[in-house]
């Protein structure tokens, strides 16, 4: 029999923009982003413009009743995941589409991401007055992200004599959920250099900013384009907010780094597909002021491999003639007293067997009785004392969820970053997603110059897909722990992820 077609989906985006004859810039720009970070892209075009890679010479707006009827034929078949709009310069659309948005984004609950074009890179300008009340009366309050740059973040915000924080502190208030304010212009500020570019997002709560080399590119038209529509295309894969701006930073930078000549002007970016390479990715500060990023951890030689977790010495004394090579003692029980004998008694024992013991969470007495590493959550960061740990030689490994979390820990240099929950785990109660096999593969493959472990809801039938990604170990807690033949079930495992390696070599 033939095997049954495999029917794709991909996220819906839609850009809401105009056209660029030019074809670096505009809807065309941003169907370019979409198709390269596996989208697929709807367009409603808002104006056509003719321009060239040295100029804008005119443009003309299409007309209320066609624009839309774009919008209400596409949310009949084909509604988005998220939605971006791009330049929009006519007055009666802008308040079309906000009128339009507010009937339909509740019901369809798409993510919108608006990038505020109120000029050209060759320096037309596309501003109103009016188009600039509706923006900040109409559109506003129905964006979730805005990504304007400085000098259309003091226009928007209406604030041209107060700083960036300020400027984006109004736009706030008149109800945009975050603001992304992009560095590539320089300012009089310390975020943008000659030498680096920073984009600072910003919302009621949260605060943080990514930080990238300044690259010498003098084909760069579309930037604005392609970042914000690189953006959109990660939230419709469900990406968080604030791990999409870094996907589209990443994007942008992978972009502009390809970017070719098209005319006598400003050419255009290279699209590639999803970006893998730290090299693209931006740097992330934010209220870190407690983590000393310049530590050298000890290394992990031979690959991790095979990583069960276990939550007790007993469980120790059982697998250990099992001949395991790496296990984490992770007690969540007991008192302080039992904690410490269970954890000096278990680096004894990992010292006879030549086992590599991790210790999870209590890391003085992992210094104290010296077992070979310390694993640590994200909250605990900021509270353990990392020098100890790497001037007492210590490995260290550390958990991550999302993109925030995996730049946060590489900024660390660890020696192995823990990529999880890779499933659903009914081991532990997670306040973030299963993150599925896609986003293993993406993050394993951003993590090439460190060590990896994929943990969560890792069983015998999933163990391949997820050797497949390309990490470096596969932590397992109740594919052991919770099976009725524990030792049968530990043996099989370790023999599938032995040869899985075996064979790398
Ligand atoms: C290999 C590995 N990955 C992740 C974890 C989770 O650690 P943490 O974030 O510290 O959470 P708790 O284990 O304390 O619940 C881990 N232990 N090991
Ligand atoms: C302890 C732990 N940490 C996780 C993380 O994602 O950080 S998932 C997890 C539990 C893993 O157990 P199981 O193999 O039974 O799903």
């Amino acid at each position: 029999m033939m095997p049954e077609p495999v029917s794709e989906t991909k996220p819906i985006v839609w850009t809401i923009a105009s056209s660029d004859s030019g074809g670096g810039a505009g809807i065309q720009a941003d169907l370019h982003t979409f198709n390269a970070l596996g989208c697929h892209g709807c367009s409603v075009i808002a104006a056509v413009t003719a321009q060239n890679s040295t100029e804008v010479v005119g443009y003309e707006t299409i007309s209320p009743a066609l624009f839309i009827t774009q919008l209400n034929c596409l949310i009949q078949d084909m509604p988005p995941a998220a939605v971006k709009i791009g330049l929009i310069p006519d007055a009666e659309l802008l308040t079309q589409l906000a009128n339009w948005l507010a009937q339909h984004k509740a019901q369809h609950q798409f993510v919108v991401i608006a990038d505020p074009v109120l000029s050209s890179s060759t320096g037309y300008n596309f501003v109103r007055q009016s188009t600039l009340q509706i923006w900040r009366q109409q559109l506003l309050p129905l964006v979730d992200l805005l990504t304007p740059n400085i000098p259309e973040l003091a226009l928007l915000s209406n604030l041209p004599h107060q700083n960036n924080d300020a400027q984006a502190q109004q736009l706030l208030q008149l109800g945009c959920q975050a603001i992304l304010v992009k560095g590539g212009h320089l300012d009089a500020s310390d975020n943008n250099t000659a030498d680096s570019v920073t984009d600072v997002l910003i919302t009621a709560d949260n605060r943080f900013r990514l930080k990238q080399p300044r690259l010498d590119v003098t084909h760069n038209h579309g930037t604005g384009c392609v970042l914000s529509s690189a953006i959109t295309a990660a939230c419709a894969h469900g990406y968080a907010l604030a791990d999409s701006a870094i996907i589209g930073r990443a994007y942008l930078q992978q972009a502009l780094s390809f970017s070719y000549a098209t005319g006598k002007g400003a050419g255009s970016l290279q699209h590639h597909g999803w970006p893998v390479s730290p090299d693209f990715f931006p740097q992330l500060q934010h209220n870190d002021a407690a983590i000393d990023y310049n530590l050298c951890f000890a290394g992990i030689t031979a690959p991790i491999g095979f990583y069960p977790v276990i939550d007790s010495v007993q469980w120790l004394k059982r697998l250990l003639p099992l001949e395991p090579d790496v296990i984490q003692l992770r007690i969540k029980q007991g008192t302080a007293e039992d904690i410490e004998q269970q954890i000096s008694e278990a680096v004894l024992l990992s010292r006879d067997y030549k086992l590599r013991l991790f210790i999870n969470d209590h890391w003085q007495l992992a210094i104290k009785y010296g077992a070979y590493g310390v694993h640590l959550g994200q909250e605990d960061l900021t509270t353990a004392d990392l020098a100890a740990i790497a001037s007492a030689g210590l490995r260290l490994g550390i958990s991550t969820h999302s993109y925030t979390e995996l730049l946060r820990a590489r900024q660390i240099r660890p020696s192995y970053i823990a990529l999880g929950h890779i499933f659903a785990t009914q081991t532990k109660q997670m306040p973030s997603q299963p993150q599925g096999i896609a986003r293993l593969k993406r993050y394993a493959a951003l993590c090439s110059d460190v060590a990896t472990v994929a943990i969560g809801g890792i069983n015998a039938e999933r163990i391949d897909a997820v050797l497949a990604c390309g990490v470096s170990g596969v932590a397992v807690v109740s594919a052991i722990t919770a099976q009725q033949q524990p030792e049968q079930a530990f043996s099989q495992l370790k023999q599938r992820v032995e040869q899985h390696y075996a064979h790398q070599v």
